[in-house]
């Protein structure tokens, strides 16, 4: 039975990508952060005294930064592949964090590759990267052989931890890819990115629970797919005979404006009304337009996006109004005066 580490695995790609490995009969370690509070909400159900899958999913306390600790988890567990999602990802953050970004997205990386290259058994690596690394473009769509122009201090940190995968690859023999996702979105999806800001805002507004909705800019145009589709892509690329490096995208653009209208209309409204733009939600440096060119992927390990933009719109927007009636349906019950002692 294969094994498999996944670093970042309490995020929306982790908690993915863990349900498809335990699918596939792994054992699944995963680092976690230590803190205060130990909900881990997307992966609660795989916990669950009735999931099939609570004995064979560990979770191992580690830092990025922690090195000792990540090598003495490495080393215990064994793993035959490790998938290493973690870090500081929201590009907006990393003009405030820009330190912070680079620490563990950059410097992460390079540390982890480090306890790997000294390993007596070396685990198959996929290092889950990023189209910001290409930041303003000289093509479009942009392939593996784009040239890394990164504009964010995100996309610097991920262009460096980049390019050292490829040099261990390389340099040390590592099996090691870089997995060059695109956007990629689902119910899960944090609520500081943008398509889940505007499904969560679009329930809200038409159950009446909120007026309006304040973005930055609506121009922008980004490559947005199925985040369960892209952890598959990941998983594909270490089950090949050598290491290489994919371009995981749907190969179609969209602007913000777009993906607001599919959400809208999810819940036959017009944005218009409710939209108001902020300069707070603008960023010092912008990526103005990003598409993928999927079809190495597609060639080589026979995989592709299935999910459309009005698709996923329409998945994430019924999943948060579901979510908000199951919350006001609780909070009606606490309050209801048949559950009172007074009454
Ligand atoms: C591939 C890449 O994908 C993601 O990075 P991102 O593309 O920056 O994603 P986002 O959802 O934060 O922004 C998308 C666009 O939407 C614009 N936008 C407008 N108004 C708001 C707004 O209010 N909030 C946010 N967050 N964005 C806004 C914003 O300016 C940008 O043009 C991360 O997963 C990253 O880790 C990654 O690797």
């Amino acid at each position: 039975m294969k094994s498999a580490l996944i670093t970042g695995i309490t995020g929306q790609d982790g908690s993915y990508l863990t349900e498809w490995l335990l699918e596939q009969g792994y054992t699944v370690h995963g680092l976690v952060r230590r803190s205060s509070t130990t909900q881990r909400t997307r992966l609660d159900h795989l916990f669950h005294d009735t999931s099939i899958y609570n004995q064979r999913l560990f979770l191992h306390y580690a830092d990025l930064d922690d090195t000792t600790t990540i090598r003495r988890i490495l080393t215990r567990t064994a793993p035959d592949e490790v998938y290493h999602l973690a870090g500081q990802s929201h590009v907006g953050a990393s003009f405030e964090i820009p330190e912070t970004t680079c620490q563990f997205t950059a410097m992460g990386t390079l540390k982890l590759l480090e306890i790997l290259r000294d390993l007596d058994k070396r685990p198959r690596f996929a290092h889950i990267s990023s189209s910001e690394i290409f930041g303003r473009p000289l093509e479009s769509p942009q392939n593996e052989m784009t040239p890394m122009r990164p504009v964010t201090p995100y996309g610097v940190a991920k262009a460096f931890a980049t390019q050292m995968v490829t040099l261990y690859r390389e340099s040390f023999g590592l099996f090691a890819c870089n997995a060059i996702c695109y956007n990629h979105e689902s119910p899960r999806r944090g609520e500081s990115f943008v398509t889940r800001k505007i499904t969560r805002a679009a329930a809200a507004i038409s159950m009446g629970l909120q007026n309006e909705l304040v973005l930055g800019s609506l121009d922008t145009v980004r490559d947005w797919g199925y985040a369960p589709d892209y952890v598959q892509g990941m998983w594909l690329m270490l089950q090949q005979e050598t290491a290489d490096d994919f371009i995981l995208a749907t190969g179609t653009q969209h602007t913000v404006e777009n993906f607001l209208a599919a959400a809208f209309d999810a819940v036959d409204l017009d944005w218009r009304p409710y939209v108001r733009q902020d300069k707070a939600f603008m960023r010092p440096s912008e990526v103005q337009r990003l598409i993928g060119d999927p079809s190495k992927a597609f060639r080589q390990l026979n995989w592709k996006a299935n999910v459309t933009l009005p698709e996923l719109a329409k998945e994430m927007v019924q999943h948060d109004r579901e979510q908000l009636l199951a919350k006001n349906a609780s909070s009606l019950s606490e309050t209801s005066p048949r559950n009172s002692t007074a009454s």
